[in-house]
């Protein structure tokens, strides 16, 4: 019997069939590669005490909704300045999230204050260059 994770790995490889249909594996590449360096997530989750990594999710499948005025650059904002470590930000549409979450964070300059993850079922190199690249490069 397939289980919930056998399904969204079933819907992400259309998604991604979809995204790569958008934009070619040798442009989203090429995009990532412009990208400045990213800040030092290992180093900025091990510089000494806790350390927080703050997920900026509108919603999930077990809870539903979690944030109906759901803002994600003022929340990846309040989180830097609260102290968080790092910033891991939901782009699954299953969570309601959307690659352009993780970009409009990126484009606010919350990347220089605290490393920007994406978070999503990750399979394939290209949703790794996806996530590099500061503009959406997926119909999302
Ligand atoms: O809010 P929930 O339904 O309890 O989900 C938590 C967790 O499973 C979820 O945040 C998660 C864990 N790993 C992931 C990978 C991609 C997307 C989401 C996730």
């Amino acid at each position: 019997m397939p289980s919930i994770l056998d399904d969204i790995v079933a819907a992400k490889r259309l998604e991604l069939a979809e995204a790569m249909q958008a934009v070619s594996y040798a442009d989203v590449e090429h995009a990532a590669a412009e990208q400045p360096r990213p800040l030092n997530l290992s180093g900025a989750l091990t510089s000494g005490g806790i350390r927080l990594i703050a997920e900026v999710k509108k919603a999930s499948p077990s809870r539903g909704l979690l944030s109906p005025n759901f803002d994600p650059v003022h929340l990846a904002h309040t989180y830097v300045s609260n102290g968080a470590a790092a910033i891991s930000c939901l782009t699954d549409p299953r969570f309601q999230g959307e690659l352009a979450h993780l970009s409009s964070i990126k484009q606010s300059g919350a990347s220089g204050r605290a490393p920007v993850i994406r978070k999503d079922f990750i399979f394939d190199p290209y949703q790794v260059y996806e996530a590099r690249a500061a503009v959406p490069t997926a119909s999302s």
